[in-house]
């Protein structure tokens, strides 16, 4: 894994996705977010994800989440927009399963022109009812063209149900160890064979019809099934739950972004990669490296995911100044 050549110029992706701060521009320009989680167990991966894309730049993020998790979501920050709208089988009788999934739906609706991304799954849970609601909220942002950041729990129902992302190229998979191994047992059949690891990554991602995986670990691997690139520049030792979260609300963030410039003739488009969410997982595997570099200098085996999160901003600045 990480061959050198593989590796990418990932500072200069970062820098030339990351839009200047310019005061013409209006809210909502530097984009919206929906993270889709938190429930009764989860809701600090709702919250990490949320609040990154928030300390990266973007300007409004939105959780929809369970009942019991709005409130604590809630506690932890005021800036972020949190709609309880998701319901758990235990809460809900069976004959009215089809009404309350029409509401969760028309909830949704009502914002989804709206978002840059969504991203599925961090704290979501696996309970069934709840599980298919978002599927149907996944297939509601294709229609509506809306990229779609699958981890956590999210990926736990997409690799019992890829037609869910199968075939649609703004889908983004970000497995750890366990989910990897899921997918790979489910789609290709066989077990993860790190001999060959990057060409049983771009079978997966081709046989899922050109999703964007990004496969996390000592090395961050990435393809969309025809590229395959690395990021593996240091960044801590420290294994704390919650990382993973941050990247998904960064993926979130810098796909927006890149989408933004891709389609966009006034800015220079020379970058490579050309794929908008190959470029996301790129600066955002960068950027999360960076930040949990500059925290474990300072707090050593005390580092947490909230200490990584308050570098974001130092991070990104270092690479790309706002003046
Ligand atoms: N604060 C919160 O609210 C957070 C909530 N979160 C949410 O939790 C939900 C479930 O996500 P997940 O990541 O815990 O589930 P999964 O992938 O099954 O891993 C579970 C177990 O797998 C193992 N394991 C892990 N890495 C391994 C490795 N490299 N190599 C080998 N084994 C490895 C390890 O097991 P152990 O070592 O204990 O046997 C680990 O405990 C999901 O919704 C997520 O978003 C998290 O985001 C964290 C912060
Ligand atoms: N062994 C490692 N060495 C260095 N960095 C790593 C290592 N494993 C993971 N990372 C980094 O940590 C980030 C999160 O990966 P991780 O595998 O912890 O995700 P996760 O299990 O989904 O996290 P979460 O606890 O948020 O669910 C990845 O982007 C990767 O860059
Ligand atoms: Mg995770």
């Amino acid at each position: 894994m990480g061959e050198p050549n593989l590796e990418a110029a990932a500072e200069n992706i970062l820098r030339a996705i990351t839009p200047t701060l310019d005061p013409s521009k209006h809210k909502g320009q530097a984009g919206k977010i929906a993270v889709i989680g938190g429930c009764r167990e989860y809701t600090g991966a709702p919250y990490f994800a949320a609040i990154t894309a928030l300390k990266i730049g973007a300007d409004l993020s939105h959780v929809f989440c369970t009942k019991d998790a709005a409130p604590v979501i809630k506690s932890y920050s005021p800036e972020i927009i949190v709609h309880p709208i998701l319901e758990e089988s235990y809460s809900v009788r069976d004959e009215d399963k089809k009404s309350i999934l029409d509401k969760v739906l028309a909830e949704v609706d009502k914002w989804m022109e709206r978002f840059d991304c969504l991203v599925v799954g961090p704290g979501l849970g696996r309970d069934p009812f709840l599980l298919d609601c978002v599927s149907e909220i996944m297939k509601h942002a294709r229609q509506s063209n809306v990229p779609i950041v699958v981890d956590g729990d999210g990926l736990f129902l997409v690799t019992n149900c890829l037609d869910l992302v199968s075939g649609y190229p703004l889908a983004v998979l970000t497995p750890n160890v366990n989910e990897y191994k899921r997918l790979v047992q489910k789609v290709l059949r066989c077990e993860v064979n790190d001999d060959d690891a990057i060409g049983q990554l771009l079978s997966l991602a081709q046989q899922i019809g050109g999703v964007t995986i990004l496969r996390k670990g000592k090395c961050d691997l990435i393809t969309d099934g025809e590229t395959v690139t690395s990021v593996s520049i240091y960044g801590s030792p420290r294994r704390c739950g919650g990382q993973g979260d941050i990247l998904s609300g960064s993926v979130a963030v810098f796909t927006s972004w890149a989408r933004q410039l891709v389609s966009s003739s006034d800015r220079n488009t020379s970058i490579s990669p050309r794929n908008p969410t190959m470029l996301g997982c790129i600066a955002a595997s960068t950027l999360l490296r960076k930040a949990a570099s500059h925290a474990f200098n300072v707090k050593k085996r005390s580092t947490l995911t909230t200490d990584i999160i308050e570098y974001l901003g130092r991070s990104l600045d270092d690479i790309s100044p706002v003046s």
